[in-house]
């Protein structure tokens, strides 16, 4: 059962007609060797001296029957290929949409613990191997063992003692099959954990290209990729080369079988206790059966291993959602309540308390490292507090849920990831089924329609993966025009710190003041011009709120503040 889960990534429904018609296949596979040994003996019968006549008009019928089961055979083996690759693309297909839906609903922490490469090499390599399992193996496995079982009980009914003869190899079989189990499993881990590991090296080779070119990095650089390729080749020459043999003993104990049935059947032939086509019959359908069984034994291993793929997105798909079903509040005040977190077991912030009232600008400044990008990936519910409080229009925001908090939030931050999609789409994530109209108007307060229109596919202009073939003010001014979009009444900022030519500074400072008018905005600021506009600043220092108040009153305490305004008249920049 939990086999299944794991190969179904938590679908099982989605295997259950192809397995019914591998099923049928199968019975459908056995009727003309029954058909035409049945003819056999009738034969047999007729010209051995028993004194039964030929009954032509059965033969006839025998014969019509063999064609009839043929094309039976042809509908329902093809019946089963469609549907075994149906249903294991289906199952894949619906597993991605599950998955991807579901990431999406983790905390940003659970998502961070896993490696870069990690959670692409799931969604299209470990379903791709499911695909495979599901569409090649599972039939192949299933249709073995349901021949033999078949092939046994009819067997058991003609003469129980060639069917014993004839599964004699099984019980060895099988026990060499699960005393080896435990070790496969084991090698098999330790293979896909090297495959994988491979997989992500060989990503972040390929993502960190641009940096790999700019400082002419060879040789000793690469050494992690060598040694996971390394890895990978003796992970798999050690799989094959312990496993391969044994599982060929066991398919040559299964076929011994055929042998036994000879000794057995000649014994009791020459007794006169079993006819000769009768063991003719046997040795048949013996054959026919031994090859689908060996067939299983081959496939069932690899069908385990991709089992361990299976298994990987069955427990990302038993992590947590992040919790809360609530609507989000009419208020659009903020409050942290003794806020303590930490991305690891180092606090960032510790006994973390503000307010923000409703429809103010709210300045954060602190150090590099204070904590200040945290503070606004608490209010946005990427990660919760460990204790404490975060309060959204007076309830707590971890009772929210995570959709309807981000109704009321427009973030933009300084790395902004633009989608491989056109330029109207990017605004349009802001708000699903916005008008061209309403694009263009977001786009006109962002400052950003002028060089749209320019560009030659004005909105319908594609955009590189990751916001490439823009400009980072350009870029920047897109996200705000996807913020404003949105109108949401809270709206999260990261000012930008990388220096803007002064015709993009300016552009750039014009669609933010459109942003942010008459809302509740939270600004890491590191401009003086925000910082003294600010209805309050919150100054923070090695995760603690070191002090808070207006710009006037913050510089004559003469703290932390008034030393970083000193600095910052020297640098032109906060967050020093
Ligand atoms: N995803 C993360 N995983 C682990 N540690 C993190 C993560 N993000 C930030 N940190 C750590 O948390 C601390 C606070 O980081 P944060 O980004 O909030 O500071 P900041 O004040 O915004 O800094 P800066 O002004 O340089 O952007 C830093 O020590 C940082 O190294």
């Amino acid at each position: 059962m939990e086999l299944i889960r794991r190969m179904t990534a938590g679908n099982p429904g989605w295997l259950i007609r192809p397995i019914a018609a591998t099923v049928l296949a199968n019975l459908c596979g056995m009727l003309p060797y029954a058909l035409a040994s049945l003819a056999v003996m009738r034969i047999y019968e007729a010209f051995a001296d028993t004194g039964a006549t030929l009954a032509i008009r059965e033969l006839w019928l025998l014969c019509a029957g063999m064609l009839v089961s043929l094309v039976l055979l042809y509908a329902s083996e093809s019946l089963a290929y469609r549907l075994s690759f149906g249903g294991a693309y289906g199952l894949a297909a619906e597993g991605r949409r599950t998955l991807a839906e579901h990431l999406r609903k983790l905390p940003l922490g659970t998502l961070m613990r896993r490696d870069a490469g990690e959670l692409g090499n799931m969604m299209m390599g470990d379903f791709a191997q499911l695909e495979t399992a599901n569409s090649q193996l599972l039939p192949q496995i299933v249709g073995g063992m349901i021949a033999s079982l078949l092939a046994v009980i009819g067997f058991l009914f003609l003469d129980w003692r060639i069917a014993l003869a004839m599964i004699a190899g099984f019980p060895p079989a099988l026990l060499i099959l699960w005393a080896v189990s435990g070790l496969e499993r084991k090698y098999g881990t330790s293979h896909a954990e090297a495959r994988s590991r491979a997989s992500s090296r060989l990503q972040e080779y390929i993502q960190g290209m641009k940096v790999i070119k700019a400082y002419n990095m060879r040789g000793g650089n690469f050494t992690g990729l060598e040694q996971a390729f390394r890895r990978l080749m003796k992970e798999s020459i050690s799989l094959e080369g312990r496993f391969g043999p044994v599982f060929l003993v066991a398919i040559a104990l299964v076929k011994s079988g055929a042998a036994f049935i000879l000794i057995a059947g000649s014994y009791l032939a020459v007794g006169g206790e079993l006819s000769v086509p009768a063991l003719a019959a046997f040795l048949l359908i013996g054959a026919r059966v031994y090859e689908p069984i060996a067939g299983a034994i081959f496939a069932w291993p690899e069908f385990k291993y991709y089992a361990l793929y299976g298994g990987r997105i069955a427990d990302m798909l038993a992590e947590p959602a992040m919790p809360g079903d609530r609507p989000s509040p009419s208020g659009h005040d903020v409050e942290f309540r003794d806020v303590e977190f930490g991305y690891g077991d180092e606090p960032v912030l510790r006994g973390v308390s503000f307010a923000v009232r409703a429809g103010t600008l709210t300045a954060v400044v602190g150090p590099s490292g204070s904590g200040k990008s945290t503070v606004l990936k608490l209010i946005a519910r990427f990660y919760d507090p460990r204790s404490g409080e975060v309060r959204i229009g007076g309830r707590p925001a971890k009772e929210m849920a995570p959709e309807a908090l981000m109704q009321k939030l427009s973030m933009v931050f300084q790395d902004v990831y633009l989608f491989n999609d056109t330029i109207g789409n990017n605004i349009r994530y802001g708000r699903q089924g916005a008008t061209q109209q309403e694009v263009e108007e977001a786009a006109r307060q962002a400052c950003c329609h002028e060089f749209i229109s320019r560009l030659p596919g004005g909105y319908d202009t594609m955009v590189g993966e990751g916001g490439s073939t823009l400009s980072g003010g350009e870029k920047q001014r897109i996200a705000v025009a996807r913020a404003m979009i949105k109108q949401a009444p809270i709206v999260l900022l990261d000012e930008a710190t990388a220096s803007l030519d002064p015709e993009n500074e300016a552009e750039m400072q014009r669609a933010i003041s459109r942003l942010v008018a008459g809302r509740t905005v939270i600004v890491i600021a590191h401009r003086l011009k925000t910082v003294v506009e600010a209805d309050r600043i919150i100054v923070l220092e090695r995760g603690k709120v070191a002090e808070q108040g207006g710009h006037e009153q913050l510089v004559r305490a003469g703290g932390l503040y008034a030393r970083l305004w000193r600095l910052q008249q020297e640098t032109e920049q906060w967050g020093v």
